[in-house]
């Protein structure tokens, strides 16, 4: 697994706006090696954010959107359009807006879609999903995202893996249902540690002074149950952005000056 890289920027909108100017560069270079790239989305404020900011970026059309693999960390598991759902936001800021290959769009399922209430089950069907589409040069039973962004929630929560819930602790399941979750909705769908860590690179989003502190944790050596954060690691490059609030209690010398 790699070691977290930090880039600090001066305010959550010039990360947004930095995150979104790396991802493209980030896409066209995988389509150009490979004909294609994949994403993992991530909802809250921070996600959806660099989403908007990327809709407005100059150089956005440099994707080619039509061989663009969209999936999901995680789902609130809500009604199909409920605006909670982080497919209905994603759609709202970006995705409407772009030339996308329909096919190529993963959401996880809705709570009225083919499995009813059964978030497990619709767990299950999205790991299938994920299996269907591994290759022999995958880890695993999941594709090797290009990048996986999440953004980090103030207890260290990551997708909807949160601190000492069973999600956490899942060492084979790639995509589970989670109950009781503290941030609501209290039902939902999330990638396991296990299929975060398939990714090539992982991306963590934390603006505000709000997440100083989980940020803080996460990068000083907190176990992963206990700071879920810590445990979203990259095959090649784990990279955590963000603002100066957000970077206020981290050591100095884990990143450089913030950018201007
Ligand atoms: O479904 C969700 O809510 C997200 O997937 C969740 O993991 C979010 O990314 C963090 O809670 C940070 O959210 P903010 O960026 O809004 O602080």
């Amino acid at each position: 697994m790699s070691t977290p890289q930090v880039v600090v920027h001066r305010d959550k909108e010039l990360m947004a706006k930095a995150a979104a100017a790396r991802l493209i560069t980030k896409i066209v270079d995988a389509q150009s090696a490979r004909g294609s790239a994949s994403v993992v989305l991530t909802g809250g404020r921070n996600g959806n954010g660099l989403l908007a900011a990327l809709a407005e970026a100059p150089a956005r059309d440099a994707i080619d959107w039509s061989r663009l693999d969209l999936w999901w960390g995680d789902e609130r598991f809500l009604p199909d359009g409920d605006p909670e759902r982080n497919y209905t936001q994603a759609r709202e800021v970006l995705l409407d807006s772009v030339p996308l290959d329909p096919d190529r769009v993963h959401p996880m399922a809705p709570s009225d879609g083919p499995f009813g209430h059964d978030a497990d089950a619709a767990a299950e069907a999205y790991a299938a999903e994920l299996t269907a589409v591994a290759g022999p040069e995958d880890h695993g039973a999941v594709p090797s995202f290009d990048v996986l962004l999440l953004g980090v929630g103030p207890d260290t929560h990551v997708a909807s893996l949160f601190p000492e819930l069973p999600a956490v602790y899942e060492q084979e399941r790639t995509v589970v249902g989670v109950h009781g979750a503290p941030k609501p909705p209290p039902t939902r769908i999330s990638l396991t540690l296990p299929a975060i860590r398939a990714a090539r690179e992982v991306w963590l989003l934390a603006a505000g002074e709000d997440k100083a502190n989980a940020a803080a944790i996460a990068l000083s050596g907190a176990g992963e149950v206990q700071a879920p954060a810590a445990g979203a690691r990259g095959r090649s490059r784990t990279l955590w952005l963000l603002d100066e609030a957000a970077a206020t209690q981290l050591p100095r010398d884990l990143y450089p000056p913030a950018s201007s």
